[in-house]
């Protein structure tokens, strides 16, 4: 890893903000379209919004034919595909005679667009670091929010002239998850890359399924969640609790000192992994799920909990989201839009991961939780978990915690994303570091690696880089 620190004042030009709506030749998009939140979407109600972005690299891009060429394409086809995406195109909104937020399209509505230039250094920003987390602040769009409404997603695209250019793209995660929002970027790029044609279908796996009954969980927990994030807003006026405005204190403060870097495990490194751990597993690892989730997960943790290095005592609280659609009775599809999804955490001291078989203990401790999703009810839990999702919260701003979760991951294939200019460069998680997440991606060049992100203290970055290549 190349510790050299690069910091650069970068240069930004806002050139448009404008709105994309839907085209007015699709019937749909005339009407009035509503969606309920179910108890998978209030969890998130408040959370702060999950920031991508996707560089591609266009060596001689010319800010003409930015203009003349890609930026058309790029707007045409967002406008065809939020045909299929109309909730995507509204908002969240609260009206008075119901009992929970709604995702709302009516007609005219439309993604808010923001059109710009950089002159920071597209090869730095675009590279596996190190750098300033800030650096990629300018390149994400901001969600807009407010007391009455919530837009669901944001979207930018910034020209880097000579280099390439970068979209971003900022979600509501109430209104969709991981998997929705690269079910999206991938029909905004199929489409484009289909060259615009107008009425043409979505290929079936990136269809939106809309029906929001398929997601059955126990009863009354969608109103359970939102009343403890009425109460967590800590005011008594009936406005100001039902005020859909995201700040970010849900999940910590913004990043001022952090620097970012990728790091990748390889499929070689995965077998040598296996080949540490097993022997130090009770009964040669049989009951144990080894998969490379699992693997990362574990190692990431256990380079990260001795980066930060301290007192043994203090707590950690290791967190990941699992997917729940294919763990419902019966299944739901993978099209299904919105959030369908669980956090799964648990606390432990930092002195289990800075011991000599640190790496063993998390390794055993993430197979358990996750074949608890297997082999048990996957929503099993899920009437605690927000409660005690706010009390880590708390306890991390208040530097007693150390939060690691994971946001991303590798099977979403975000390297896969072509608008008809080639695969991604790079594809980042800015929001990570707000977090405290790691983020994971499956390596670009499809060898069957994983990418993962890192935003972190720089003397915890020195640290890390350091342990990474040797902590096992
Ligand atoms: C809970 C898990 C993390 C556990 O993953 P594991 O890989 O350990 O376990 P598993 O049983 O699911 O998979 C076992 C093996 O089958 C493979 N496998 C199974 N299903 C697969 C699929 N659909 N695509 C590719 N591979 C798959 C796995 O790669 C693994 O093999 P191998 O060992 O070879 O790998 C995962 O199941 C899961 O739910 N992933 C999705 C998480 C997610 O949606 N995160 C984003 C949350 S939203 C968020 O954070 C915000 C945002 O992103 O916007």
């Amino acid at each position: 890893m190349d510790m050299v620190f690069h910091n650069q004042r970068n240069r930004m030009e806002i050139l448009e903000v404008t709105q994309v709506a839907p085209t007015s030749n699709s019937q749909e998009s005339t009407t009035e379209f509503r969606l309920p939140l179910t108890f998978c979407d209030i969890f998130w109600f408040k959370f702060p919004p999950v920031e991508r972005l996707f560089f591609y690299q266009l060596d001689e891009l010319t800010p003409a034919c930015f203009n003349s060429v890609i930026l058309p394409k790029l707007k045409r086809s967002l406008s065809l595909t939020l045909d299929h995406y109309l909730p995507l195109a509204g908002n969240l909104k609260w009206p008075p005679n119901e009992p929970k937020p709604i995702i709302l399209y009516t007609p005219n509505d439309g993604v808010s667009l923001t059109v710009a230039h950089s002159d920071a250094d597209f090869n730095i920003l675009s590279s596996d670091g190190v750098y300033d987390a800030s650096e990629l602040h300018p390149l994400k769009p901001d969600l807009v929010t407010s007391d009455v409404s919530a837009s669901a997603i944001a979207v930018q695209l910034t020209l880097f002239p000579n280099k390439g250019f970068c979209i971003g793209i900022t979600a509501h995660h109430a209104v969709l998850d991981g998997q929705t929002t690269t079910m999206f970027i991938k029909s905004w790029a199929y489409i484009c890359k289909q060259g615009n044609e107008e009425n043409s279908p979505l290929p079936p796996e990136l269809t939106p399924f809309f029906d929001r009954s398929v997601v059955k969980g126990p009863d009354g927990l969608d109103m359970l969640y939102l009343n403890q994030w009425l109460a967590s807003s800590g005011s008594d006026s009936d406005t100001s609790k039902k005020s859909l405005k995201i700040t970010t204190s849900a999940g910590g403060g913004a990043a001022s000192d952090l620097v970012r870097a990728t790091f990748e495990i390889t499929r070689e490194d995965f077998k040598k992994l296996r080949e540490r751990v097993l022997p130090k597993l009770p009964d040669s690892g049989k009951e144990v799920h080894l998969s490379t989730f699992v693997l990362s997960f574990a190692y990431v943790t256990t380079c990260m909990v001795k980066a930060r290095g301290g007192d043994g005592d203090r707590k950690v609280a290791f967190a990941f989201t699992a997917d729940c659609r294919p763990r419902l009775n019966p299944p739901v599809s993978q099209n299904y839009f919105g959030n369908c999804n669980r956090p799964k955490f648990e606390v432990a001291k930092a002195r289990d991961f800075l011991d000599e078989n640190g790496f063993v203990f998390a390794v055993q401790k993430a197979s358990g939780m996750v074949k608890a999703l297997m082999e048990r009810w996957v929503l099993e839990g899920m009437e605690k978990i927000l409660s005690d999702c706010f009390d880590v919260l708390k306890e991390a701003s208040e530097s007693k915690l150390q939060i690691i979760s994971v946001a991303g991951s590798p099977r979403f294939g975000v390297y896969g994303t072509d608008f008809g200019w080639g695969k991604p460069h790079k594809v980042v998680i800015v929001s990570i570091d707000k977090s405290g997440a790691i983020s994971m991606a499956e390596s670009r060049d499809g060898s069957g690696g994983i990418e993962i992100g890192l935003a972190l203290h720089k003397h915890e970055m020195n640290n890390f880089s350091w342990l990474f290549p040797r902590c096992v």
